[in-house]
């Protein structure tokens, strides 16, 4: 019998214990696809006493030891965050181990070193589950578009912030009773205000526009907004204009006079309700690539769970498993075009501004003087109400986005301006 590839998993929370069930589960199958059997030599967990469902004789509180040890082949990183995991995995890097993670956190911040190391050991790094889950992305974006040119990358990439905004649109559930069931169905973060506050999807973003590009993009390049203020009133001012609310993922490779930039963007954003994302609810992602000869391409499927995301990352362990077997390791990804990061203040974008204001002669002519002195043209206006219950529903053509938020800072100020109560940037509006 051919000597098994072993794996070390580090975590078996959510995500660590879905991939130990199927591992376990389709050992025939995955023997057969990678040519040696593939078996578990160690899982490594913070509390043992925690893990019945584990055999004692796998569980380990040394995470360390186990990436490290001569008899482990493979390691899967499943714990999350930025620290122990950066360690682990270069640990795992310099003892020769492959590694596949579903870490977006740790690849948005260091991808780079960690890539540079796994190539100077010669070694796999595999992420496709840390960025929309079970949709295969990555690997197209990496393998399959890799002679293609890219332009925009555009989609839903977190579940959790997609799960609540969906109930709230369709059940008016509240934002805490959403988020209570997101973080039950297993999608949420530990810490779940990485998702509300988008730095999940950020970490996503930059992912995505790294190896879309084929340049380094960290989380810290990406503008980012998350829910928490996205409102009911929001949610409701989006439907009467036919729209929806939807946490977007927007990258882009910018072609200018003086070289190319690189826009990269997370934001809620009302979309048409006839925009193939507005169809997207629950914990489904998806994800828009446009490129120069391939043209548009949809990536859609379940984007966070347990089972979902072990399906990906079990994909990455056959890969990383198939290379071992054949003594190499696949390219890692290139960051040779080196693009410099445009600011969202530059960035073009519209604007649904809805204001209370007092319904005297000659109001609506001051708010639209204001949006004309900082240059910012009116798509629509529309007026509801009359006397103190007159409400301004406005919504923009594309202008920069400094243009944009120094207008509603303006309007804010204005003595007939009672409240500014809603503002949310529009996408997908002919
Ligand atoms: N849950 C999901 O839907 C998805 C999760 N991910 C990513 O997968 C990773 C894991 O996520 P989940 O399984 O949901 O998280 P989780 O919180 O359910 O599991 C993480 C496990 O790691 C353990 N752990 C923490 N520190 C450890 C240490 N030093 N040594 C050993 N074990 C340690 C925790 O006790 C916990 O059981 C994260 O990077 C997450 O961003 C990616 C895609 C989807
Ligand atoms: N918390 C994440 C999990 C998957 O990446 C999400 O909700 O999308
Ligand atoms: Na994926």
């Amino acid at each position: 019998m051919t000597a098994p590839l072993r794996v070390a998993l580090l975590g078996c929370g959510t995500v660590g214990g879905a991939v130990l069930r199927l591992v376990e589960e389709q050992a025939a199958d995955l023997t057969a696809r990678v040519g040696r059997p593939v078996e578990v030599a160690g899982v490594a967990v913070r509390r043992p006493d925690r893990h019945p469902e584990v055999p004692a004789g796998l569980l380990t509180t040394d995470a360390h030891g186990l990436v490290t040890r001569d008899d482990v082949d493979l390691v899967v990183e499943v714990i999350g965050g930025i620290e122990p995991a950066r360690s682990l995995i270069q640990a795992a890097i310099e003892a020769g181990k492959s590694v596949v993670s579903a870490n977006k956190a740790l690849l948005a911040e260091d991808g780079v070193a960690l890539h540079a190391a796994a190539a100077k050991a010669g070694v796999d790094l595999y992420y496709e589950a840390s960025v929309a889950g079970a949709i295969p992305l990555l690997r197209p974006l990496r393998e399959s578009l890799a002679g293609d040119q890219i332009r925009r990358v555009v989609g839903i990439v977190n579940g959790t912030t997609n799960y609540i905004l969906s109930r709230m649109a369709e059940t008016g559930a509240g934002f805490g009773e959403a988020l209570a069931e997101a973080t039950d169905l297993g999608y949420a973060e530990a810490d779940p205000t990485a998702d509300v506050d988008g730095f999940d999807a950020a970490a996503k973003a930059a992912i995505l526009a790294s190896l879309a590009f084929h340049t380094a993009v960290t989380a810290s390049d990406v503008h980012r907004e998350g829910i928490s203020s996205v409102t009911a009133t929001d949610v409701a001012r989006a439907a009467e204009i036919g729209c929806t609310v939807k946490l977007l993922a927007i990258c882009e490779r910018v072609v200018g006079e003086d070289g190319d930039t690189v826009a990269v963007r997370v934001h809620p954003a009302m979309i048409p309700t006839t925009h193939p994302l507005a169809a997207v609810g629950g914990a489904f992602n998806a994800v828009f690539v446009e490129a120069e000869a391939a043209g548009q391409l949809m990536f859609y499927g379940q984007g966070a769970g347990g089972e979902p995301t072990a399906s990906a990352v079990l994909g990455d362990l056959v890969a990383v498993a198939r290379n071992r077997v054949a003594g190499a390791a696949g390219a890692g990804p290139t960051a040779y075009a080196d693009l410099p990061t445009r600011p969202i203040a530059e960035t073009p974008t519209r604007y649904h501004v809805s204001l209370d204001v007092a319904d005297v002669p000659g109001v609506l002519a001051t708010v639209a003087t204001e949006f004309a002195r900082h240059e910012v043209s009116i798509a629509t206006v529309r007026q509801d109400g009359h006397g103190d219950a007159a409400t301004l529903v406005i919504v923009t053509h594309s202008a920069p986005d400094a243009a944009l938020s120094a207008t509603v800072a303006a309007l804010r100020e204005m003595p007939a301006v009672r409240a500014v109560t809603s503002v949310l940037r529009v996408e997908g509006l002919s």
